[in-house]
């Protein structure tokens, strides 16, 4: 399926605000344009059409053939790109296929990626003449309701489409799938002399043709500063995984999405955050190591916090790699080992005693047996392994990653380093034997 974007208009609302012309407005660092592109790319789309206007010269400029992007893309210039954004679309039965269905979404509007999945699949269940329909009626919490274009449904489909509806379920959310159906529609509306998308959607209305596939939420439509904003939130808060444990979604994703929200404006790449996630732990580890416990607590919470800046950054840019996912579970086991042997250190400096060692033995050997669990038993069941779907109580006892470093953070700041570590290696070595008995049910073949 082809997917056809309206970046014809001027955008006034936002050229106060922004020197580049709409589509290309930057948004957590990726131009709208791009980051509906690379977000339908992700969903399976491979070829598109962008109709042009006003700012046809520097979108093809920044655009390209797409190549850039891994896509194809081709234009279609609207020279009455003022008369609305129905001579817009209609502008695309040039290039129309016979038969062919395609996506058809605002260059402004933004759309989560299991969104735009979803969507496409409901796709293959419209029938001849039939257009599809993204609807959200969760009213009470769509962004600027008044903007936005209201939607009179009845039984999953739309009766009539405008912005001054008194009467309507839901609001338009600015993603359709069309066909040469909404193209007919809208010559007919623009002859009568009605320009807007809404005109020829209201004509298959009245026909009954078109289906509404109802979302909560996951899409924006960026037509101001406040909605930019919230476009902002949007994409920020679909950016924690779902593996995460207690400790990072509790705590430390509230910092580490506010320092990806800054760096996503800077050409810093995932990687560069993940060696500096490394280096903050050595620091911990030297600070550790020369007495300073409080600074080697604090060091190791920040590094924690900074080790989910790089896959929020990955996600965010489009910029996730094989590469930099092994990169970062391998620099995190070295960061664990030198911080435990900094405490190590530190305690044995102490206490001077055998226990000390064995027991930073057991820390040190207990610290990278969750990621080898969770690894293998991605590799042998081809899941996730979700320490809130698998480890039972044990994911409020918080022994991933995050609950380790926040531990080491307490033993840090209360100079409890031995405690720190012998509950370390206690419950590192208890979380282990607890998940070899507990997920055996999971693998059964
Ligand atoms: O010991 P576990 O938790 O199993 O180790 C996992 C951890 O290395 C994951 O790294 P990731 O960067 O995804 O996790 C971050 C934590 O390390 C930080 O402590 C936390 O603050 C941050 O929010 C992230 O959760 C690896 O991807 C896994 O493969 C590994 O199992
Ligand atoms: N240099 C990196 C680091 C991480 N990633 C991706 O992010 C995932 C980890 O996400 P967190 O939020 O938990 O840090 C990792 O598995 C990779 O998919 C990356 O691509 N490059």
């Amino acid at each position: 399926m082809r997917a056809v974007i309206l970046a014809a208009g001027e955008g006034k609302r936002m050229r106060a605000h922004f020197q580049e012309p709409k589509p290309l407005i930057p948004l957590l660092g990726i131009p709208l344009i791009e980051r509906n592109i690379r977000t339908l790319n992700k969903a399976g789309i491979r070829e598109f059409v962008v109709i042009t206007g006003k700012y046809d010269k520097e979108i093809k400029e920044y655009l390209g053939d797409g190549s850039q992007l891994g896509v194809s893309v081709t234009y279609v210039y609207n020279a009455d790109w003022e008369q609305g954004n129905g001579v817009s679309v209609h502008a695309f039965r040039q290039l129309c296929r016979p038969g062919e269905r395609f996506l058809l979404l605002m260059a402004d509007h933004l759309f989560q990626e299991e969104l735009v999945k979803e969507f496409i699949r409901e796709a293959d269940r419209l029938e001849e003449g039939e257009i599809l329909l993204a609807a959200d009626n969760r009213l009470n919490d769509v962004f600027d309701l008044e903007e936005c274009t209201k939607v009179r449904a009845e039984g999953g489909r739309a009766l009539e489409l405008g912005k001054q509806l008194k009467e309507f379920q839901a609001v338009d959310c600015g993603l359709f799938v069309g066909s040469e159906s909404l193209l007919g529609a809208l010559s007919e509306a623009i002859n009568a002399g009605k320009h807007t998308l809404s005109d020829g959607v209201n004509i298959l209305c009245g026909e009954r043709k078109v289906k509404l596939f109802f979302v909560s939420g996951r899409w924006i439509d960026v037509d101001d500063p406040p909605s930019f904003k919230e476009a902002e939130k949007m994409l920020l808060s679909g950016l924690i995984p779902a593996k995460d444990g207690f400790i990072s979604r509790t705590i430390n994703r509230k910092f580490s999405l506010r320092l990806t929200k800054k760096l996503a404006y800077t050409r810093i790449t995932p990687n560069q955050v993940t060696a500096l996630s490394f280096l903050i732990s050595l620091g911990s580890s030297l600070s550790f190591a020369f007495g300073s416990p409080i600074a080697g607590g604090l060091l190791a919470q920040i590094s924690s916090i900074v080790d989910g800046v790089d896959g929020e950054i990955a996600r965010l840019k489009f910029q996730k790699s094989n590469y930099g996912g092994l990169f970062d579970s391998i620099l995190d086991r070295y960061a664990d080992f030198l911080i435990i042997a900094g405490m190590a250190v530190a305690w044995f400096a102490e206490a001077s005693s055998p226990y000390a060692l064995a027991i930073s033995a057991l820390a040190l050997t207990g610290l990278p047996m969750s990621m080898l669990v969770k690894e293998k038993f991605h590799a042998l069941t081809g899941k996730q392994y979700i320490s809130e779907e698998y480890d039972g109580f044990f994911h409020y006892i918080p022994m991933n990653r995050d609950g380790r470093l926040f531990l080491v953070f307490l033993g840090g700041l209360f100079n409890l380093i031995g405690p720190a570590l012998a509950i370390l290696a206690v419950l590192t070595h208890l979380q282990t034997i607890y998940r070899l008995i507990r997920i055996r049910k999971f693998m059964m073949e």
